[in-house]
């Protein structure tokens, strides 16, 4: 799985956020968007997720050789982000349940499996409503986690988390870009991160600022 992007630039009414991106991202590897706020995170991420217009430039999503078409690109990322909000009426488990019809879990994870890796088995008959805003951000990134698909975008990924959300964070991350081994039907991760704080990339080998591309 690879994203390219050719000549990429973003403008919001007389601003260019950003112009001339060019990157080639690779699945098997990790790549963090660093930059002060404003930069240009944040509308990178959704640029490169397909939920947001170009003002210029080509973005192409490819497996093997194939051209992936942008209205299938939603079914091969998996994202969370501050601004994107969990359907508050519903417990853990119906939300769970819910989000697998649209996007599998992983084989082998149920909605049950997912509640407990996300230490909330205790919350699982709780609406969202009611999680603290740390809960709610392990539930966002625990769907991204756990979910198939071969691209995964944090933007910001341990903001409302404790110390130990941070350390759980970091744990699983680290599972999820590790090497992939040939089992079939497992096949290499693309990890995108928009962050300005270190432990959440500390790992990651590809750290590319916003500012070069002002
Ligand atoms: N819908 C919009 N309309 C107009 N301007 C916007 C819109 N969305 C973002 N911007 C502007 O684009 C710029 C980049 O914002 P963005 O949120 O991508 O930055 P960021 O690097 O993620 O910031 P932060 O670190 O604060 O999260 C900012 O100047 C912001 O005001």
């Amino acid at each position: 799985m690879e994203i390219r992007a050719e000549q990429v630039g973003k403008k919001y009414r007389k601003e260019w956020i950003f112009r001339r991106v060019a990157l080639t991202l690779t699945a098997g590897s990790s790549y963090t968007f660093v930059g002060p706020n404003g930069s240009g995170k944040s509308t990178l991420l959704q640029l490169l997720a397909g939920s947001l217009p170009l003002t210029e430039g080509q973005l192409s999503y490819r497996q093997q050789d194939t051209v992936i078409e942008p209205d299938n690109w939603f079914r091969h990322v998996n994202i969370a982000a501050p601004y994107l909000e969990l359907v508050e009426e519903l417990s853990l488990d119906e939300l769970l349940t819910f989000h697998q019809t649209f996007k599998p879990f992983k084989a082998g994870f149920t909605p049950e499996i997912v509640a407990e890796q996300l230490l909330l088995g205790h919350a699982r008959h709780k609406e969202i409503k009611y999680f603290s805003s740390g809960m709610k951000q392990r539930v966002k990134l625990g769907l991204a986690f756990f979910s198939e698909a071969p691209i995964v975008i944090l933007d910001e990924p341990t903001s409302n988390l404790d110390r130990q959300g941070v350390a759980w964070y970091q744990e699983q991350v680290r599972q999820l870009i590790k090497p992939a081994v040939s089992i079939a039907g497992h096949s290499a991760q693309l990890l995108l991160i928009g962050s300005n704080q270190p432990e959440e990339y500390d790992f990651c080998p590809n750290v590319l600022n916003m500012t070069q591309w002002k």
